[in-house]
């Protein structure tokens, strides 16, 4: 998936897989998230925000899990703001012990654009209710 953010855009915290070792109603089979990012090579994290924001597991590891659909708590403390730098490739886990956000771009004009790409458990079937989503299908001149 290639995304394009502009001025304001942003992602609010989620997994991308809301799943607990395998299990769980929400399960869709992703393992393993890479972030490409593409934008230009001034792009300045400090002004330009749209930084990946990366907190602590969601659940505490090592303890029984709690395989329901989990709600995403809010008060675990960001563990890493990773710059959306031109060339930079960033991956981690889809499941519930990465819990992540891009925060807003804040430069009027600026383009953040990343490519993810999930790698799949093919044992978990896609489930019914996951379909890629299409957000804003322009094409952006680059
Ligand atoms: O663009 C990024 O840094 C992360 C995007 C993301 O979290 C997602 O597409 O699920
Ligand atoms: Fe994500």
């Amino acid at each position: 998936m290639v995304a394009r953010y502009g001025y304001g855009d942003a992602f609010a915290r989620h997994v991308d897989n809301n799943c607990c070792r395998g299990q769980g109603e929400l399960c869709n089979g992703r393992v393993l998230t890479t972030v490409y990012y593409m934008q230009d090579a001034d792009w300045d994290a400090e002004t330009d925000g749209g930084c990946l924001r990366l907190f602590g597991s969601q659940q505490p590891l090592g303890e029984p899990m709690d395989t329901a659909a989990t709600p995403l708590a809010d008060d675990t403390p960001a563990r890493l703001d990773v710059a959306p730098l031109m060339d930079r490739l960033v991956l981690f886990l889809s499941d519930f012990r990465c819990p992540h956000e891009v925060l807003p771009v804040r430069r009027r004009e600026a383009n953040r654009f990343a490519t993810t790409i999930w790698y799949w458990n093919g044992d978990i079937p896609i489930p019914p209710w996951w379909q890629p989503e299409v957000h804003d299908c322009q094409l952006v001149e680059v």
